[in-house]
């Protein structure tokens, strides 16, 4: 199949790297142009460590252009491109084209509801509670692929395409995919916002320093304490709307292909295994930049609506707004255009389920 992936980083080269290698046929867009200039000139994309290969791929000339020649899209880039990137997609999406966002955030499913409902079309979206593949991109041609990962959840908007959905993502990715009850389970289970608050917040000073230190390694017991502790605070949320979301010891354990245990136990294993991967070099990261605005506050506006305070998901916000003297409350750009904090938690719940209807 054709799929036209929005995005031209780690994630977008990984998973492009395992479309082709499956025998599909991905093309990549980036929305600069800057990232894809020597696959554009005819060089392969190599994929290194959890897959390994060199592949032609694809590279789109415009947003249209990714889209238009796609039997699927899929939406592969950090929360704070979100908005551009789904404003650039939405106009040429056909009716029943499906749409994939992974990893899905901040409700940007719904947000492309709003914009196909309101060119009256039908599609899709798809949404993925995490990424299929992990790792970073070393140069313009090269991923490092830390793995692929053994399960992942999904949920669609509207609900009611979930099976296609499902169907779909199994043809393309194969047999990995659980589905989870709407999307509201998808929003409580990307669980990258929590990790990298415990990671970045008690590193910050590695990362503001650039040094290379290893991230599964520095998953020391406080962290993982800290990290544990987030996690109790989802899943109450979780609870309170009724829904059922994996934990953060089974995220990892499925993810990184360890046994079940604590989450400083668990990363300690994927760095003796030499599969810990490292944290990052500079404090203008998106464990931050999109994780604290994307991630920690749509978990605070569900606490809320739910009566299950989220007081360690406030208090990063809080400390890492202070510490990097801006407010990342006003930094979510999808929130305040969908105007969700306007609803009850039933309201939510429903409009996750169905999305918009096309006007
Ligand atoms: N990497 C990983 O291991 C994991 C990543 N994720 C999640 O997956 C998603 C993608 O991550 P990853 O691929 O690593 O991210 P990258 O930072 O590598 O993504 C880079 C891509 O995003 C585009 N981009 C960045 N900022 C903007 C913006 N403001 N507007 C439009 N486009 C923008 C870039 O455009 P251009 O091409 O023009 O430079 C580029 O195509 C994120 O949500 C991340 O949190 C989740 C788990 C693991
Ligand atoms: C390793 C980590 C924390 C991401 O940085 C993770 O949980 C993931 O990739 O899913």
């Amino acid at each position: 199949m054709r799929i036209g992936i929005i995005g031209a980083g780690a994630v977008a080269y990984g998973t492009a790297a395992f479309l082709a290698q499956a025998g599909h046929d991905p093309m990549l867009w980036s929305p600069s142009g800057k990232r894809t200039v020597e696959l554009a000139a005819g060089k392969p994309l190599v994929a290194k460590s959890a897959i390994n290969g060199s592949f032609p791929v694809r590279v789109a000339t415009s947003c249209a252009d990714a889209v238009e020649q796609a039997d699927a899209v899929m939406i592969a880039l950090p929360g704070y491109g979100h908005k551009f990137a789904l404003e650039a997609a939405a106009p040429h999406v056909r009716e029943g084209q499906p749409v994939i966002i992974s990893s899905h955030t901040s409700f940007s499913a719904l947000y492309l509801s709003r914009l196909l409902a309101a060119r009256g079309i039908r599609a899709p979206v798809i949404a993925w509670g995490t990424t299929l593949t992990t790792g970073s991109q070393t140069s313009l041609t090269e991923v490092n692929v830390n793995t692929v990962r053994e399960k992942l959840d999904l949920a669609t908007v509207p609900q009611s395409a979930i099976d296609d959905g499902h169907a779909l993502c199994t043809t393309l990715f194969g047999n990995r995919f659980v589905k989870r009850d709407g999307l509201l389970a998808i929003a409580l289970s990307n669980l990258n916002p929590q990790n990298h608050l415990g990671i970045a917040l008690l590193n910050l000073t590695r990362m503001e320093r650039g040094e290379q230190w290893g991230q599964g390694e520095n998953i020391t017991p406080t962290v993982g304490r800290l990290i544990e502790a987030l996690d109790e605070e989802r899943l109450a949320i979780a609870k309170a709307f009724g829904l059922s979301v994996r934990t953060v010891r089974e995220h990892f354990s499925l993810s990184f292909h360890v046994p079940m245990a604590g989450v400083s136990e668990m990363n300690q294993e994927m760095h003796r295994q030499g599969r810990g991967g490292f944290g990052p070099k500079t404090v203008n990261s998106r464990y931050i930049l999109e994780d604290v605005p994307f991630g920690l506050l749509p978990t605070v506006l569900l606490g809320r609506l739910t009566g299950s305070p989220a007081t360690l998901h406030e208090s990063g916000i809080a400390i890492f707004s202070a510490a990097y003297g801006r407010d990342f409350t006003q930094e979510n750009d999808l929130l305040p255009a969908l105007g969700l904090e306007q609803l009850s938690a039933a309201e939510l719940q429903r409009l996750a389920r169905t999305g918009y209807p096309p006007v």
